[in-house]
């Protein structure tokens, strides 16, 4: 939707405003109308005083938008005064797919008001197309909003702040379908094409993808065994990997594959969209060699779709726990072009063992995985959101004991499922 067209405030008044004041409690919700609500109350706690705006990074491309947007909360985060406060905001159109537009709302407590003035500056220099919005309290105590538009008509336009239901399902969950998680390759695969002009990276991750795909092993006759180990970092995955390749003599795979290795560190610092589309096309490629090894070897795998899927849903579904889809939502289906493991085991341990594991390791986690120490919300999030998924299901393993009772409790299970002869013990 072109940018210029959502600068118009009727544009937005289809639309129901959220602002997360926190992800324990409730957001608030509300819309825009031409005429006044006889219920403001609600509104208190959110345009309780000081200067209120909120900012949407708008442009046509959805790659610049993913990283304007990002951009901005980086600039707004930075220039924040004393006494202000930066929510997460988002404007959607209610149980309406994809339609969910994020920015951000400041309360500018301050004297000085600079987080105006960054605002201002940034309208100045971009990122391409910011739509902002301005908010004052009326004597009577209606709130009123205008938006700093460049058209003067529409400057001068002011709409009414009245309070919305809240919709049946969070809106945080509505964009997920090809914006955090993909469901078919070339989804995923569309959108690093999309950032090969600014992410020079990319043109070599769709090279591997496509030399893998050339090579995979498309036959479906016999295949061996195909174990997906899963969990949280420090849960101890790369431990019961290693062991279970000796065990059963099997091949052992990780996603993302090596070969992508050296892209991670880049990618990871992209924001979800491009981000989830490079872990998506990891997993392709560890499923192309699946195929192949799986035809001669049992093959465990370390992380795969569970792990992308998990993460990427807990990530972009905000507040609490119970704003996951159930389960049944399609955001939980198996992508119908990605190879199905034969089991999946989803190692659990307390979060006191965990972080005991993490710290006697020792090594530096990804910003996502820091996130889970310092955030139980978004581990439980992750967990709840691994359980979730269907076909295959994980089944959940206590990995709290040793190493060698965790490898013999998995090898019970993977040979009374698969009568699968374990190696000799060397
Ligand atoms: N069953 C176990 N009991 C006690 N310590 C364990 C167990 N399994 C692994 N550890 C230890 O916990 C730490 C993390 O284990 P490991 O690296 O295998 O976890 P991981 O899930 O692969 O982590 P990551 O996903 O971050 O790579 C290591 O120091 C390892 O030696
Ligand atoms: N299949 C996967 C594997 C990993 N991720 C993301 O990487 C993060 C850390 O993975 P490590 O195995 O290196 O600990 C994890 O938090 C995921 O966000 C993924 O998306 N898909």
């Amino acid at each position: 939707m072109a940018s210029r067209s959502l600068s118009r405030l009727a544009q937005w008044c289809s639309r129901v405003f959220m602002v997360e004041i926190n992800q324990k409690t409730e957001p608030i919700y509300f819309s825009l109308s031409s005429k006044p609500s006889a219920h403001n109350t609600e509104l208190g706690a959110l345009f309780g005083n000081g200067k209120l705006f909120s900012v949407y990074a708008l442009c046509d491309d959805r790659i610049q938008s993913a990283r304007s947007h990002a951009q901005l909360k980086n600039t707004l985060a930075e220039n924040l005064p004393p006494g202000c406060e930066l929510l997460d905001s988002a404007a959607f159109l209610p149980d309406i797919k994809s339609s969910l537009i994020k920015g951000f709302f400041l309360q500018d407590n301050s004297a000085l008001s600079s987080a105006e003035r960054a605002v201002t500056q940034l309208q100045e220099k971009g990122p391409v197309g910011l739509c902002v919005f301005t908010y004052t309290r009326e004597e009577n105590g209606q709130y009123l909003c205008s938006a700093v538009a460049e058209e003067p008509a529409e400057r001068e336009r002011k709409y009414y702040v009245i309070p919305a239901p809240a919709p049946q399902r969070h809106p945080s969950a509505l964009n997920i379908r090809n914006s955090d998680v993909f469901y078919q390759m070339e989804d995923a695969y569309k959108v690093l094409q999309e950032c090969c002009d600014i992410i020079p990276e990319s043109k070599a991750v769709l090279e591997l993808v496509t030399e893998q795909q050339l090579q995979s092993n498309n036959s479906h006759d016999k295949r061996f065994p195909v174990v997906v180990i899963e969990g949280l970092d420090a849960t101890g995955k790369t431990t019961l990997t290693c062991s279970l390749q000796k065990a059963l003599g099997a091949v052992l795979l990780k996603s993302p594959p090596h070969c992508l290795a050296r892209f991670r560190q880049h990618f990871d610092a992209e924001p979800p969209l491009i981000r989830r589309a490079f872990y998506a096309l990891g997993n392709y490629i560890t499923a192309a060699q699946i195929a192949r090894e799986s035809s001669h070897a049992p093959v465990i795998v370390d992380r795969y779709w569970h792990s992308t899927a998990a993460y990427a849903i807990a990530t972009a579904v905000s507040g609490r726990e119970e704003n996951l889809p159930a389960v049944g939502s399609e955001i939980y289906e198996w992508p119908s072009d990605l190879l199905r493991p034969s089991l999946v085991l989803l190692l659990s341990v307390s979060p006191e063992e965990r972080l005991r594991r993490l710290t006697h390791r020792g090594l530096d986690k990804t910003e996502e995985e820091s996130q889970l120490e310092i955030n139980h919300l978004f581990r439980h999030k992750v967990d709840e959101a691994y359980k979730k998924i269907q076909n295959p299901a994980c089944i959940v393993v206590d990995a709290s004991p040793s190493p060698e009772h965790v490898l013999q409790q998995v090898l019970y299970l993977i040979r009374s499922k698969y009568n699968l002869q374990t190696q000799d013990h060397q």
